[in-house]
């Protein structure tokens, strides 16, 4: 069991754009966060991503599915073998498929591995026990953000966005007593995010993304597509929710005819329409939303969600002096601990699971 009091976690994420992997230390009990540590960034090289790329979609027993773990724990272990003592590792993995109402969600990559290599107690498969008592499986920064809430100083109800491959949005009321309690978080995916955005720069102009958001910022969107957009059953539904990165696959269909700049500020405009709609399920209104993931530095995206959020200051996390790029592997850090001591990291209002669950599998060295 884990000493009483703060410890250093090394928390690790390798998201959906399959850039790389972010890993960042934290000082947490597992309710408060005393301080953040250095970080680091270990990106996949093109091989190694396309190693990953052709296992997504696919379950575990897949042909594909054992070199792409293999790819993720190599990486992992170059990057967190660099860093000095921490008590624990939270290692997210990298979401190779995910469907809750169907086969599950599935991280590629073995905690049990990366203990033996790090020879610290690696807590991972943040997501399962929650998709199996009925969950989403996702959203699980928000217990983080309510905690980064309090860290910041926040006295009344603020979102944090985050906006990486696909969208995801935790309303948080400081005031409540924890992150558990009723009414302190309300979480789910927005939308599509990058993304799309990403894929149609590619296909079209083979650069990786709309850099700074300059293309977009070049064309004009086109509203009958965004309203079309915004029909879609997903914008319907209440939350707790949760996206597969493509699950949104159409929409770049319905750019198809348009010339690139248009088809880009159409995607960008969607982007930041579905995070407006979302907002529209905050318990209360807020006057903040601060802004993590790489979308941040997408002007246009950030100008479109100002202009659709009217009375809400919209600003990257570093406006609160946060770093919006390790946003979630910090979030893994402190949700190790919680699973450490025991305590819930997610429940009926981030993910929809029925009761609060503690999820998370701890493997130590030797075992
Ligand atoms: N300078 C930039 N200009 C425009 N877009 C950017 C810029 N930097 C990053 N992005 C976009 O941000 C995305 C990566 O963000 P991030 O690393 O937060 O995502 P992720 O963590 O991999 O995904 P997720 O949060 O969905 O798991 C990419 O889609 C990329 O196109
Ligand atoms: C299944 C999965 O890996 N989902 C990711 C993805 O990337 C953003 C959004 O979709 C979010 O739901 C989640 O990641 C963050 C870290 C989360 O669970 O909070």
């Amino acid at each position: 069991m884990l000493k009483a009091g703060p410890v250093w976690a090394l928390g690790a994420m390798s998201g959906t754009s399959l850039d790389g992997v972010d890993a960042a230390l934290v000082l947490t009990d597992g309710e408060r966060i005393l301080d953040f540590g250095e970080s680091g960034y270990r990106p996949y090289d093109e091989d190694e991503r396309a190693v990953i790329r052709a296992a997504f979609g696919l379950w575990p027993g897949a042909a594909e599915v054992e070199p792409a773990a293999e790819v993720v724990e190599t990486a992992h272990a170059e990057l967190l073998s660099q860093f000095g003592s921490a008590a624990l590792v939270g290692f997210h993995g990298q979401t190779l498929a995910h469907d809750p109402g169907g086969p599950g969600t599935h991280q590629a990559g073995d905690g049990a591995v990366l203990a033996e290599v790090l020879g610290v107690p690696v807590v991972w498969d943040f997501r399962s026990a929650d998709v199996a008592l009925g969950g989403q499986g996702a959203p699980l920064v928000p217990f983080f953000h309510f905690a980064l809430a309090r860290r910041i100083g926040a006295t009344e109800p603020l979102a944090f966005l985050n906006l990486g491959g696909v969208g995801n949005v935790t309303w948080v009321d400081p005031t409540q007593p924890g992150p558990e309690a009723e009414g302190a978080c309300l979480a789910f995916d927005t939308g599509p995010a990058n993304a799309p955005i990403d894929d149609l720069v590619q296909a079209r102009t083979g650069q990786p993304r709309d850099e700074g958001g300059v293309l977009a910022a070049s064309g004009r969107w086109q509203r009958q597509i965004v309203d079309g957009f915004l029909a879609h059953r997903y914008f319907l539904r209440m939350p707790p929710k949760s996206l597969d990165r493509n699950d949104f696959h159409d929409l770049i269909a319905a750019v198809a005819d348009l010339p690139d700049a248009d088809a880009v500020a159409t995607l960008t405009r969607a982007a930041a329409a579905a995070v407006a709609r979302g907002a529209e399920h905050f318990p209360r209104p807020v006057t903040r939303l601060l802004v993590g993931g790489g979308g941040r530095h997408n002007a246009t995206l950030m100008a479109y969600l100002s202009d659709l959020m009217p009375g809400c200051t919209v600003e990257p996390v570093e406006a609160a002096g946060l770093d919006g790029d390790m946003l979630e592997a910090q979030a893994f850090a402190y949700l190790a601990v919680r699973v450490a001591r025991g305590l819930p990291t997610s429940g009926p209002s981030t993910t929809g699971v029925p009761a609060l669950v503690g999820g998370g599998r701890i493997s130590r060295p030797g075992e």
